[in-house]
């Protein structure tokens, strides 16, 4: 007895001291892989606290049978979390819409991290802010249909990847993708995506006008193109089967509602997120 407590106080019974440095050299090198595993997938934490909160949140009886439920349901709508684009004119409001989404529900939706072949700037970390690459990199993997959207902006491109929306849908969000209409028709036709297309539509070409003459941010050579632009747009938006759902920003409170009243139709489980969080 005394003897095995003796070996077993290294905590490594019956193994030579060769034999359990290896052992310890191993379980170490285990623990980096799964620290390195957990790391590369953050969707782990956000499906395992997800659970957790919901637990705690029900208290059921049998946690057994409600991790069974829990998990069938969130995988399936894993697999069906298509990611939701919301297009429309220039000045139309999508930017405003969404930013009181994410407001509302930063749990539920998410947004895609764009590639771009500027440099880093201060406290930009690549894969959150930005993913940074170089422009030859960037232009093969356009060339190779990898990317849904880009534009060359002084100089430099960016653009967002098929692969940064399943990311996105890979943690458990719904992803919300405001592209011009190439984007749309590209995304509509040439991808797996499959997104949900809203159109956000203005009351009239007048107040669509109006709104982006009083947001000020652009000069009137712009802005002026911005207008041209936006009636062909909108008569492409307008054709049937262009899009899934128009919703008409009228009052912004009315659309928002009107907005989000869509959403639960093809998400359903939202329904207790959202309302959780009113
Ligand atoms: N329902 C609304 N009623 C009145 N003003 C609105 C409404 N929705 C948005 N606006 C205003 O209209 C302007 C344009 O909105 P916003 O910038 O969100 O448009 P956008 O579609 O994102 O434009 P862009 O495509 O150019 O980024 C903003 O000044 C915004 O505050």
């Amino acid at each position: 007895m005394n003897s095995a407590r003796s070996k077993g106080s290294s905590g490594s019974a019956g193994l030579s001291f060769q034999q359990a440095s290896e052992l310890n050299s191993r379980k170490d090198l285990l623990k980096e892989e799964h620290v390195k595993y957990v790391e590369e997938h953050p969707e782990l934490k956000h499906i395992m606290s997800d659970f957790l909160s919901q637990v705690l949140l029900i208290k059921p009886s049998n946690i057994c049978a409600f991790a069974r439920d829990y998990f069938a349901s969130h995988m399936a709508q894993e697999d069906g979390a298509r990611p939701v684009i919301l297009c429309g004119p220039s000045g139309v409001g999508k930017g405003t819409l969404v930013k009181r989404l994410f407001q509302d529900h930063s749990d539920v939706f998410g947004l895609s991290v764009s590639h771009t072949t500027r440099a880093p700037r201060d406290g930009e970390e690549d894969g959150v802010h930005y993913h940074f690459t170089d422009h030859e990199t960037m232009q093969e993997r356009i060339g190779r249909g990898e990317f849904i959207e880009f534009a060359h902006v002084h100089g430099n491109i960016y653009g967002t990847s098929e692969q940064a929306v399943r990311d996105v849908s890979a943690k458990g969000k719904i992803c919300i993708l405001e592209i011009d209409i190439q984007g749309v028709r590209k995304v509509r036709e040439a991808s797996s995506l499959n997104p949900i297309c809203i159109y956000i539509a203005p009351p009239s070409f007048e107040i669509l006008e109006q709104r982006l003459r009083d947001r000020g941010t652009e000069a009137e050579e712009d802005l002026l193109r911005r207008l041209n632009n936006a009636r062909e747009e909108m008569a492409w938006l307008e054709e049937p089967g262009n899009v899934d759902v128009k919703v008409i920003n009228d009052d912004l409170d009315h659309a928002y509602g009107t907005l989000l009243d869509s959403l639960r139709e093809w998400y359903p489980s939202l329904e207790k997120s959202m309302s959780l969080n009113n």
